[in-house]
């Protein structure tokens, strides 16, 4: 995987157009006069996805079903393991056989439940899945022997030391060369045993956010680099400065994530880990992923579940006045315009939920959770 600039955004949807603006970077516009109910976008294959670890077992992993806080009966068996292993033989084609699970005896389901035979069904049925599965049964056995150490390492020092300090993209390239140059070459010196005696504390949080970089890899190895997907992900923009500009200890919490995925992967995802596309997948996540909401509640009352990046519709801007609704199908995310527009109307979403605040608290919002100040036209006509 490569992360170039060059990027072909044309034939994203037959109804709008990518374009440069000079108040939020490049935006949507519409290819022609369009009527209210018009569905401009459908998508749902998302590039990676992570449910909150509150979450994991009452939100189906496929479908995102959520029934009342019930757990989810179906999770996966040996059973599956023996299929996916098999229909990943047969992908990779005669006499080249997948790479084996250690232990299936022990097998922990992988941190996945679903909400029924269907969506489990569907979800091994995906193509080379056997590879993502056994990355997410490594994290998720890793993650519960985190629970059993007593002493965790001392991240206090590290976090203090980020917090007395003024985050620059210089900062943020030091701590990656150090990375890079340093505790790289030094893990790869070592033997296996050792490397998992180096293996950093982990919490909920980052075991979560190494579940979504693991599927970012996993799908960007598998997708065709010309498609429109893969060419949005590569033009994705990313907020790694000013989301750790903010919050500092969020260096610290990435770094944490990196060097888990890096010694805990197999080679056939490791070799998709490099610090550029680890830092791509993350800092653009920050800007541009969607949440996974709960539906059928009000915006106060529904729960988040988690997050998913889907490159294709990441480049709609947020308005305060917007003209697209956005719903949630399963897992399927659709864009429908609410009021008619005229050829060229730029397309908009709202980002916030919280359209009805009054301007000054709606943009300080806006400011605090997204990082920009809103230049929508609702904004400039109340200011
Ligand atoms: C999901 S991306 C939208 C596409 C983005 N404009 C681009 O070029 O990739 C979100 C980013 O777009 C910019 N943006 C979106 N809506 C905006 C608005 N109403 N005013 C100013 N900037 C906006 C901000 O930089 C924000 O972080």
């Amino acid at each position: 995987m490569t992360i170039d600039n060059k990027n072909d955004l044309d034939n994203v949807s037959p109804f709008f157009e990518i374009k440069q603006t000079s108040w939020g970077g490049r935006a949507c516009f519409s290819k022609c006069a369009l009527p209210a109910g018009t569905p401009i976008l459908e998508i749902n294959n998302c590039i990676g996805s992570s449910l909150s670890y509150e979450f994991r077992k009452e939100v189906c992993h496929f479908c995102y079903f959520y029934h009342n806080g019930h757990t989810l009966k179906y999770r996966l068996e040996k059973e599956h393991l023996k299929f996916m292993e098999n229909c990943n033989d047969k992908e990779n084609g005669e006499g080249k056989k997948s790479t084996r699970m250690n232990n299936k005896a022990k097998f922990q389901g992988a941190g996945l439940w679903f909400c029924s035979e269907l969506c489990r069904s569907k979800f091994i049925k995906q193509p080379h899945i056997w590879e993502l599965v056994q990355c997410y049964e490594i994290l998720w056995c890793n993650l519960q022997k985190m629970f059993k150490r007593e002493n965790p390492d001392d991240v206090t020092g590290r976090e203090e030391q980020l917090n007395s300090i003024i985050i620059t993209e210089d900062v943020i390239q030091r701590s990656w060369d150090d990375c890079q140059h340093n505790w790289i070459p030094r893990i790869d010196k070592m033997s296996a045993a050792k490397k998992l005696h180096n293996l950093p504390v982990i919490s909920e949080d980052e075991y979560c956010c190494a579940k979504f970089v693991c599927e970012s890899l996993f799908r960007l190895k598998y997708i065709d680099s010309d498609s429109i997907t893969k060419k949005c992900f590569n033009g994705l923009q990313s907020n790694e400065l000013s989301k750790i500009h903010e919050f500092p200890v969020l260096l610290h919490f990435q770094e944490l994530v990196f060097k888990t995925l890096y010694i805990l992967l197999p080679d056939y995802l490791r070799t998709q880990l490099t610090i550029e596309n680890f830092r791509h997948i993350v800092g653009s996540e920050y800007g541009n992923a969607f949440g996974i909401w709960e539906t059928g509640e009000t915006p106060e009352s529904r729960e988040w579940f988690g997050f998913e990046v889907l490159p294709e519709a990441s480049y709609f801007n947020h308005s305060c006045k917007p003209n697209i609704t956005k719903t949630r199908e399963g897992r399927t995310m659709e864009f429908t315009l609410n009021s008619n527009v005229a050829k060229g109307t730029e397309i908009c979403i709202d980002y916030s939920g919280v359209l009805d605040l009054p301007t000054k608290k709606r943009r300080k919002f806006l400011h605090d959770t997204w990082f920009f100040d809103c230049l929508c036209v609702r904004c400039k006509s109340e200011m």
